[in-house]
């Protein structure tokens, strides 16, 4: 399996060195040069299968002989042994044909986990076969941040960098991020926001000398690693619901639409899924894009749904590179007019996007409303993200079941919670000293060369 990148001029990598080089050096994202596909029999058989056996089936074709099957299992196994739920991915019914799909049980509370644990195997056991040491930067708006220190927290071979932007996550968030004491992890709180970290994270991967002289690696769902594993679930809970003899759809609580990505792979290898619905808060760009065809920054409102306040959404170009017939010439041009604002997708690119995804929104109101609604109708108490799904979701219901991802625990978001249903939403035993552990935080401005420097002096040699 070869990786190529969304722009066309970056050299194809296996599945492991992508993995470690994260963004391409062209400025793209890479993807599998094919999709493969499974068989109805194949999907069929996925039945009643744990999901570390399903992660395999699904994942293998993707990862090169790099990983051997046994060391592969064993990273899997691994991977999700501290989750905890024995299903993993357990489902909840909301309503007669609507499930939600709960993503949080892992160490870290929110659906990123499912991908970093893995990835954290991954690194450490390509790292060690090859003798070598990288550094980690990675850009949050809060659940990825906590789940890469999570995962890497305490390795000799990895430093881990986390920007996240200054008081626009919430406080169990940011104590996630900043109460580990490990010394290979370091939470930087930037002026600016969500967009502003993941552009200097990208400015980083482009400033060639600084990436190869701290071996520069990333676990943002730029790094295709993360997006592959987050395909499993799909599998999982569609099998569940009775795929592949009938479809399933579902809608996503979507910001840097990695996740979303995610299903649509999931589609493309033959999973019958009907609907793919990306569901945005009030940072709407790709609803907006959707309905009008053009893809234009506004600026960043930041909501009660954090984690997705985010305008210019990674993963996109993924997609952009498919509708465009898998032209890297046309996206790279695209991404350029992204700088100064915006760009208009072409007629054929945008029927193809429309063909592929349905839309919504959710505002702050609405959000609050839907939490409170599926609390006194179902007693499930969601998270703001969750919510903006659920409400999304409510208005795509067909006769096909409908799941929508559950993608982080309430108790991340305790105050928005208590405020929409009144619930005081509790974080699990493991975790209940986190506000009296000590904090650890540099404060850095949204300024390359600072951040630079100050990564060129705190990682290890
Ligand atoms: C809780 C939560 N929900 C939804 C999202 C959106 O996911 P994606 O960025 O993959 O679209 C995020 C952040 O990515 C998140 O942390
Ligand atoms: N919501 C995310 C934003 C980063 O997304 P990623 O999937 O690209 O890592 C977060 O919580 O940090």
């Amino acid at each position: 399996m070869k990786y190529v990148s969304t722009r066309g001029t970056a050299p194809e990598l296996k599945f492991e060195e992508a993995m470690l080089t994260g963004l391409a050096r062209d400025g793209g994202l890479y993807v599998p040069e094919t999709v493969p596909t499974m068989s109805h029999d194949e999907i069929a058989a996925l039945a009643g299968q744990s999901y570390e056996d399903v992660a395999f089936t699904v994942m293998r074709p993707f990862i090169g002989a790099e990983f051997p099957d046994g060391q592969l299992k064993s990273c899997i196994r691994h991977a999700y042994e501290g989750f905890g739920h024995s299903v993993r991915a357990p489902m909840v019914q909301l309503g007669p044909n609507h499930f939600l799909l709960e993503l949080f049980h892992g160490p870290t509370l929110a659906f990123k986990d499912f991908a970093m644990q893995l990835i954290g195997q991954l690194f450490q056991g390509a790292l060690e076969r090859r003798g070598e040491k990288v550094t980690i930067v990675g850009a949050t708006s809060g659940d990825t941040g906590s789940a890469a220190i999570e995962a890497f927290r305490g390795l000799d071979n990895v430093d881990v960098f986390i920007l996240f932007p200054d008081g626009r996550v919430s406080e169990v968030q940011r104590r996630q991020m900043t109460t580990p004491s490990e010394g290979n992890v370091h939470a930087l709180a930037v002026e600016g926001d969500f967009d502003d970290c993941q552009a200097k994270l990208k400015d980083m991967f482009n400033d060639f000398e600084f990436r190869d002289e701290v071996r520069l690696a990333g676990v943002n769902s730029i790094n295709w690693a993360r997006v592959l594993a987050q395909v499993v679930y799909y599998f999982t809970s569609a099998v569940a619901l009775g795929a592949p003899h009938r479809e399933v759809s579902f809608t996503v609580p979507t910001g840097n639409f990695g996740d979303i990505f995610a299903g649509y792979i999931a589609r493309a290898m033959g999973l019958p899924i009907r609907d793919l619905v990306i569901a945005t808060n009030q940072n709407d760009i790709l609803h907006r894009t959707l309905e009008t065809g053009a893809y234009t920054k506004a600026g960043v409102t930041p909501s009660i749904s954090p984690s997705m306040d985010i305008q210019v959404s990674s993963n996109f170009e993924r997609v952009l590179f498919d509708a465009y017939g898998r032209d890297g010439a046309v996206v790279a041009e695209q991404m350029a007019d992204l700088a100064s604002g915006g760009f208009t997708i072409s007629q054929g690119a945008i029927d193809f996007l429309r063909g592929q995804f349905k839309s919504g929104r959710a505002s702050e109101d609405e959000t609050m409303a839907t939490i409170k609604t599926t609390y006194d109708t179902t007693g499930e108490v969601i998270c703001p993200h969750t919510a903006v799904g659920v409400k999304v979701a409510n208005e795509h219901l067909s006769e096909v079941p409908m799941v929508t991802l559950a993608t982080a625990h309430p108790a991340k978001f305790p105050a928005a919670v208590k405020d929409a249903c009144g619930r005081d939403a509790a974080l699990p035993p493991r975790m209940s000293d986190l506000f009296e552990r000590e904090e650890r935080v540099t404060k850095v401005p949204n300024d390359l060369v600072a951040l630079e420097t100050l990564i060129r002096s705190k990682r290890r040699a």
